[in-house]
Parts: structure tokens; C-alpha cells; sequence
């Protein structure tokens, strides 16, 4: 156990691995406990708390080694700027636009995120939400445009290639393959449904930005009936813009993030044909994918075996997508997205949907199963 890794002070008792953690990480004792993480101290100490007040003051307190975190707590010099005992950081999501990666590599902050842990999860949201809203497309095949063909990306190809979809995908990083087959305003012009799998990039960050990729001219190249799912980041899309368009065209569009996450106004809600509370990822496998990879990340930065697995945590899984397939009309069993929209719009209040209410709603999310597949 790399003795520097211990952030040893006078008030602190020696040999104590002290941990601050985001209460929504799933699963989070049956990892992060004494008897998982022994060698690494004597005494292991989890405190946990709501995401969003794990704030500089709040870490000043307890002067943890390690911070555990979702997408909602941003970790950057303002957290940890006054603060020397943070020596690794894990978020349990495939998103790190809440983290500054460069700072905690400036600081020599060991850092461990999710990537790839829900993608399925997030492939089967999209599927679910264009059949719920276009069941024909069970026999009738259409064109989906893919912006983004990493993890999500390209999960979701492969289920639209196994329902014999023609796929038109964009991705100015990764090299062209027959699903990184087309330019930007090829796929906007030319599919029936459009979906966002890109991380939220800014122009200082990429040289092909993610910031309102989705933009007045961008909309504008859609057909009217193109579906537009957004399962990203929210300020992918210029939410003004859309509402506009919207206006004017009466897209079908479905939401899973908002620009202005967590507080949503009713006219951007009642615009949408699907809304939902940042949950595509939200699956029992998901989550607990992002628990085991930051801990696996943990063990080996602490130099520890890794003792605890995903698979005693899961009951039988009765979903299969071979299954629904065979029987589509299954799918609201498997997946009843409009649960979820119709939970979201009942908590709008005052024009509104509150920040609190989206946070408690994704709180205490009842956790999809994600459906089994066979490799495809
Ligand atoms: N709604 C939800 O519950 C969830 C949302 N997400 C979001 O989905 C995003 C994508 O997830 P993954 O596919 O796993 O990430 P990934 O990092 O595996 O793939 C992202 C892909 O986007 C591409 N990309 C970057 N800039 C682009 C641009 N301007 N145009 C087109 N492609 C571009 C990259 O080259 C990369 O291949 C995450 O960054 C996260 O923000 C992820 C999980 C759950
Ligand atoms: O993994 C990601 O990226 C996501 O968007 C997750 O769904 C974020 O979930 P929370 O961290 O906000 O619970």
C-alpha cells in the first residue's frame, strides 16, 4: 500500500482510509467497505451524502483521501482548490463534464470514471422511446442517424444492424468504418430518427465542439419528421432553438438531459413528445457497472485485490431482447417509458419543473433491468 496515498494529519487517526461518497452511487457498502478495502488501512470510514453538497466546506470537515462521485457534484479547483487530502477521485457515470481532468492531473489527483458502463442501458432508452412513439418501425425499417459512435454510439448500431436498420453514423474523431459512414449534414438531412451519443464538449476542449452542435442551422437541415432523441447532455442541443423549431415543424423530439438540468421549464416539457429525468442510464447493470469500475480503479491504485463482483448483486433477469423482438408488444412490460414522462411532467410546479423534484425523482428512480442479449 503506497504509504503517500494516506494523507496523514495530527487531527486524523493514523492509518484511516476516509472516503466521501455520492449517496446515489448503487451498491456503494457492498464495495466500498472494511473488509473489501483492509489492506489499505486499518480503520475504513464511508461517509456519504446527496451529490450536490459535497461542496469545498463540506470536504474541508472531513479531509477524505478518497471522493466518489456522479455526474452532479463538480470536481474542480473550486472543490478542492484549499483542500490536501483528496488523492483519488472515481465517478461512477461515462460522462466527466463535471470533472476538471487536467486540474486533477495537475494536482496529482488519480482519477477513474465509468466509460461504457450503461451503454446498453442507454441504447435500449433510445430504442424504447422510437418504438413507443413509432411502433411501425418494427416492420418498417428506418434510417438512424447516430452523432457520437463511441461506447453508446456504437452499442446502438449494433442493435439498429440487428433489426436490419440502415444506419448513418458521424463521428469526425474515429476513423470511417461502414458505420462511421457519413458527414454531419448527411445524417441530418437524411434520417428518420436522429440521436446524440457525444460527450459535452466546449470549443476550448475540442476541436469539434459539442456545444449546441445541434444549433437553428442544424435543426433547419432536419426534415420535419425527423424524431430527435438527445440521451447525451443537454446543452448539446440550444434548447431555444428547438422550441422553436418545434414550433414550426412539430418535431417529435424525446429528452433524457435539458441545458438547464435539473430544473426544466413547462414549455420545454410540454413541447417534447418524451421527457424523462436523466434516466437512460438508470439500469440495475448500469449503475452497478459504474460502482464496480471506479472501485476496481480504487484496488488498483491501492494496490488491492479486488474481491467484490457485479454478478452476486443481480437477481435473474427475466428481460431478453431476443425475446421482445419475438414479441414487441411485450415492450411496455419491459420498458414503460411513459411511466417515466408522466412521473416528470406531475412535478412540474409554478411553470416549472424544481431542481429538488428532478433530483428526487432521479433518487429514487425504481432501477430498470437492463435486457439480456446475446453477443451480437
Ligand atoms: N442520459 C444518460 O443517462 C447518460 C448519458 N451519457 C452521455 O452520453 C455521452 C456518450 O457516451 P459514450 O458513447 O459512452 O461516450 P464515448 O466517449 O464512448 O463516445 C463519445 C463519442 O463521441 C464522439 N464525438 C466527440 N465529439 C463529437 C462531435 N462533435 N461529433 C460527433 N461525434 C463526436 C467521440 O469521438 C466518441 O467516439 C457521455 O459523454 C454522457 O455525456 C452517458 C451515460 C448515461
Ligand atoms: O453516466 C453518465 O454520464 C450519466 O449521464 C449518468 O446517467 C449520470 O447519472 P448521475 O451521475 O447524474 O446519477
Amino acid at each position: 500500500m503506497p504509504d503517500t496515498f494516506l494523507n496523514h494529519t495530527p487531527t486524523k487517526k493514523a492509518h484511516t482510509l476516509t472516503i466521501v461518497a455520492d449517496s446515489n452511487i448503487a451498491s456503494l457498502s457492498d464495495f466500498f467497505n472494511a473488509h473489501n478495502l483492509a489492506g489499505a488501512a486499518e480503520t475504513v470510514e464511508i461517509i456519504t451524502c446527496a451529490g450536490r453538497e459535497i461542496t469545498a466546506d463540506f470536504l474541508a470537515n472531513i479531509q477524505p483521501d478518497v471522493l466518489l462521485v456522479r455526474s452532479v457534484t463538480p470536481v474542480n479547483e473550486t472543490l478542492l482548490a484549499d483542500n490536501n487530502s483528496v488523492r483519488f477521485v472515481g465517478s461512477a457515470t461515462i460522462g466527466t463534464d463535471h470533472i476538471d481532468q487536467a486540474y486533477l492531473k495537475a494536482r496529482g489527483i488519480a482519477f477513474a470514471n465509468a466509460a461504457g458502463c450503461s451503454k446498453h442501458s442507454v441504447a435500449q432508452y433510445v430504442l424504447t422511446a422510437a418504438f413507443t412513439l413509432r411502433p411501425e418501425y418494427w416492420h418498417d425499417a428506418p434510417t438512424l442517424g447516430i452523432i457520437g459512435l463511441g461506447n453508446i454510439g456504437s452499442t446502438l448500431a449494433l442493435y439498429a444492424k440487428d433489426l436490419g436498420w440502415q444506419v448513418l453514423g458521424y463521428d469526425p474523431l474515429l476513423p470511417v468504418s461502414d458505420v462511421n459512414n457519413s458527414t454531419l449534414d448527411e445524417v441530418l438531412q437524411s434520417s428518420s430518427i436522429i440521436s446524440l451519443h457525444v460527450p459535452l464538449t466546449s470549443a476550448q476542449q475540442s476541436d469539434y465542439p459539442t456545444e449546441h452542435l445541434i444549433d437553428a442551422e442544424a435543426l433547419a437541415k432536419m426534415h420535419k419528421d425527423t424524431l430527435l432523441i438527445n440521451s447525451a447532455r443537454g446543452a448539446v442541443i440550444a434548447e431555444a432553438d428547438l422550441l422553436a423549431d418545434i414550433a414550426k415543424t412539430e418535431r417529435q423530439v424525446v429528452l433524457d438531459v435539458f441545458e438547464h438540468e435539473p430544473t426544466i421549464a413547462a414549455q420545454t416539457s410540454d413541447a417534447l413528445s418524451i421527457a424523462t429525468m436523466h434516466i437512460a442510464g438508470y439500469t440495475l447493470e448500469g449503475k452497478l457497472r459504474g460502482t464496480q469500475m471506479i472501485y476496481d480503479a480504487l484496488c488498483q491504485t491501492l494496490g488491492l485485490p479486488i474481491v467484490q463482483r457485479i454478478e452476486p448483486l443481480l437477481p435473474a433477469n427475466p428481460y431478453h431482447w431476443a425475446a421482445l423482438k419475438d414479441a414487441p408488444q411485450l415492450l411496455p412490460e419491459f420498458y414503460d417509458i411513459m411511466q417515466d414522462d408522466a412521473a416528470l411532467r406531475a412535478v412540474v410546479t409554478e411553470g416549472q419543473v424544481q431542481g429538488k423534484d428532478f433530483d428526487g425523482l432521479r433518487r429514487n428512480y425504481p432501477l430498470r433491468r437492463e435486457w439480456a442479449f446475446a453477443a451480437f
